[in-house]
């Protein structure tokens, strides 16, 4: 069977014909959880959104970029809007920007619900509720009538979630979707990301500089470095004998951390 994503020669370039990302080449099979690592700048970020067609303005991407069956790069409009929500959703490093702080977080989970399956009426404020109790929030009605920013750092970002999944997508996206938050509430979204892609065998693209966060979520990494692939494999033989010394580098910076926060337990 064909990958559900299939990344051939990606290529992303500035206006002035900076070369981002360059010639990279990855795949993600139905159901697989791929982390996508490398430090601040290696092109983690707008390899994602090159394949949800949702790069920044005055940016290209040349290659290819199948998702889910669909060739992504240069798709019209309608065609990324078909895709966008049932092959792949993405949940961003801040919720708020995927949130509409205008609105109402229920009316904001609805819109898609009604405009890519037109759910209506009584269906939708059910399916709504659903969607906010599936990521473990708790009183749903009062979630759903609330504002993004009455809501806590962590409850919007499980609203976000709640947003991605609602259309149950073939790939979930997450770009560093703990970044912002405590380190608590970091490990609880973690088991909750994880926790619901497994349930219902969905593939994961996970970004994230921090190898100790990938290595929970994904089977397979692909390191980055200055927008190329440096080296990919199963995530825990990378973590016992990573091949390049960038990807050692980035084990041994997990491992220091790893052991300062033990210690930092320890004298508690
Ligand atoms: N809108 C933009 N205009 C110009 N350059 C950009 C833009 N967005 C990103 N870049 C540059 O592209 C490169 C890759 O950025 P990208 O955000 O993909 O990295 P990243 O690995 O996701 O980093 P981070 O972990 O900090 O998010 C960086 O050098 C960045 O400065």
């Amino acid at each position: 069977m064909s990958a559900l994503l299939e990344v051939r020669d990606l290529t992303i370039r500035t206006d002035t014909g900076r070369a981002l990302v360059a010639g990279l080449t990855f795949s993600v099979a139905r159901g697989e959880r791929l982390g996508l690592i490398g430090e601040s700048g290696s092109g983690k970020s707008l390899t994602t959104l090159a394949v949800l067609g949702l790069l920044p303005d005055g940016m290209t991407a040349s290659g290819s970029v199948v998702l889910d069956g669909t060739q992504i790069i240069g798709a019209s409009e309608k065609t990324l809007a078909g895709v966008r929500g049932r092959g792949a959703a993405i949940v961003f490093q801040e919720p708020l920007t995927a949130l509409d702080p205008l609105m109402r977080v229920g009316r904001q989970i609805a819109e898609p619900l009604r405009r890519r399956r037109g759910v209506t009426g009584a269906a939708l404020r059910r399916a709504v509720a659903e969607a906010l109790e599936r990521v473990r929030l708790p009183d749903p009605a009062r979630i759903a009538r609330a504002f993004p920013h009455e809501l806590s750092g962590g409850q919007r970002q499980r609203v976000a979630l709640a947003m991605a999944l609602a259309c149950d997508p073939a790939l979930l996206i997450a770009d560093e979707p703990t970044t912002a938050l405590d380190v608590t509430v970091q490990a609880e979204m973690l088991d909750l990301v994880d926790t619901l892609v497994r349930e219902r065998d969905m593939a994961v693209a996970f970004v994230s500089h921090d190898l100790a966060v990938v290595a929970r979520v994904t089977d397979r990494v692909l390191v980055m470095k200055d927008g190329h692939a440096v080296e990919s494999g199963d995530v825990h033989e990378v973590v016992r004998a990573p091949r390049e010394a960038y990807t050692k580098a980035l084990v041994d910076s997990a491992r220091q951390l790893e052991s300062a926060l033990d210690s930092f337990g320890g004298a508690q």
